[in-house]
């Protein structure tokens, strides 16, 4: 049986573009992102899948994000599950800021432990930890279950969501996720053991 799920971060943001920390602010898909949410579609139907069921997050560029890869593989009407646990990290009083304002006001290194250290928050915001809090067992309740059972699962979320979701499910340490960067639109498809482990893994880019 073919245990299979896809990772799909958003494509670019407004706010990606603009260099703005997003969190759990809300603006939509640039062009450049509309395109780079079909071209993940695109990809992915050329695997030739028939998606079971899909999720995404509460904000509207994953959720666009997902209809777009929809509409491309031809599943414009699959059942879909919204919920907040597959936010984006909240980035508290950053919300909003200029990243390079920001390391202006606070410095390089400072911004940087915000932005990628596995346990410090940013002010009135959540860590990377605080993120996986939420989203792990949101995944052992809801999404691994359809896994198992053989449907095909699609997950569209958004960087630090996902990165959380990654270092449980690729059994990374804290040292190992803070490396690792999710690109836009590019969807990431493994296929699991019947223990939940990840038995194969493949990057849909180019
Ligand atoms: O602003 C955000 O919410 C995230 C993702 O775009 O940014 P960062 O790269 O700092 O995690």
């Amino acid at each position: 049986m073919d245990r299979l799920l896809v990772l799909v971060r958003h494509g670019q943001s407004d706010w990606n573009l603009k260099n703005l920390f997003t969190g759990w602010r809300d603006p939509d898909l640039t062009p450049v992102g509309v395109e780079e949410a079909k071209n993940a579609g695109k990809r992915l139907k050329a695997l030739d899948l028939s998606f079971g069921i899909a999720f995404t997050s509460a904000l509207t560029r994953a959720q666009h994000t997902l209809k777009l890869i929809l509409d491309e593989v031809g599943q414009p009407d699959l059942q879909t599950i919204r919920d907040q646990a597959l936010n984006e990290r909240d980035y508290g009083d950053l919300s909003g800021l200029n990243k390079d304002d920001a390391r202006a006001k606070w410095g390089e290194e400072q911004v940087h432990i915000w932005r990628r250290s596995y346990d410090i928050a940013p002010p009135g915001g959540e860590s990377l930890k605080d993120t996986g809090a939420r989203v792990w067992p949101y995944y052992l309740f809801n999404i691994l279950p359809p896994v198992m059972r053989g449907e095909k699962v699609l997950v569209a979320a958004h960087g630090n969501s996902l990165r959380a979701l990654i270092m449980a499910l690729e059994g990374l340490t804290p040292e190992e996720i803070l490396q690792r960067e999710l690109e836009t639109g590019v969807p990431i498809v493994y296929r699991l053991n019947a223990d939940t482990t990840v038995a194969e893994k493949r990057v849909l880019k180019g």
